[in-house]
């Protein structure tokens, strides 16, 4: 699924004439099966943010090479990456990023407006979706009027809604209590057993990185360790 060789990457700060490189990540080699949930995990500071930027192609690496799916995604433009992240991703965020004004049907549903995807389509996707994540009797509600567990839920089901195979999540219960942490984490794997999505999940909570297949340490820009659960 996922295929990173030798990956580099410098932030360059400073004006011109006073710049200074400043190395983050380092040789980064791994990859990620198809079908798994994988978490990185690391001190502050430590590059996962960095390595999922570069993964998401929000950022160019200074070196190396990555395949998603069998293309070498280091390779494209930004109009190429912005196409092949709108069929092969979803994004959760800690913050949820859901639309304040729109309602958690509209927020899941906006993917597939923005697609052109014709609306009896739309809702049969969006309900279905909806009902998966545990807010059928929600659809109407405003982020504002839901909980942090439930607005991450809806913000699951925007991921979905374009079947990307692979979710790309920065903390995503980094805002939650731990119980409903634990209910969020239920469904992440749940999702990734019926649906086969393969999970990125960048943590520094140990019951978080405890559901990844594989775990993945991040320390002073190097791999450090891969290990099975
Ligand atoms: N755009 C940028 N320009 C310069 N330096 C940056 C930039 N983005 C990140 N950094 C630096 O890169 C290093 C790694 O940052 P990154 O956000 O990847 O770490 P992290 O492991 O995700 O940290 P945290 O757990 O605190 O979110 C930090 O020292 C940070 O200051």
């Amino acid at each position: 699924m996922i295929k990173i060789t030798d990956l580099s990457h410098s932030f360059v700060l400073g004006k011109k004439n006073h710049q200074t490189s400043i190395p983050i990540l380092q040789n980064i080699s791994f990859e990620v099966e198809r079908g798994k949930i994988v978490t990185i995990v690391g001190k502050s500071g430590s590059g996962k943010s960095t390595l999922l930027n570069l993964i998401s192609g929000f950022i160019h690496p200074t070196a190396g090479q990555i395949w998603i799916d069998g293309e070498e995604t280091t390779a494209f433009n930004e109009i190429q990456f912005a196409d092949f992240r709108l069929e092969h991703m979803g994004f959760i965020f800690q913050t949820f990023q859901l639309i304040s004004s729109m309602t958690a049907f509209e927020n899941v549903e906006l993917p597939l407006t923005l697609k052109g995807i014709k609306e009896t389509e739309r809702r049969e996707r969006v309900l279905q979706l909806l009902d998966k994540v545990g807010l059928a009797d929600f659809r109407d509600y405003y982020p504002g009027e839901l909980s942090g567990g439930q607005q991450q839920r809806v913000s699951i089901a925007r991921a979905m809604v374009l079947h990307p195979p692979l979710i790309l999540a920065d903390e995503p219960t980094g805002s939650l209590d731990s119980e409903t942490e634990a209910d969020l984490l239920q469904l992440i794997k749940k999702l990734n057993r019926q649906e086969g999505i393969t999970f990125l999940i960048i943590t520094h909570d140990e019951s978080v990185a405890k559901i990844g297949h594989q775990t993945i340490t991040i320390h002073d820009g190097h791999l450090l360790q891969r290990s099975y659960i």
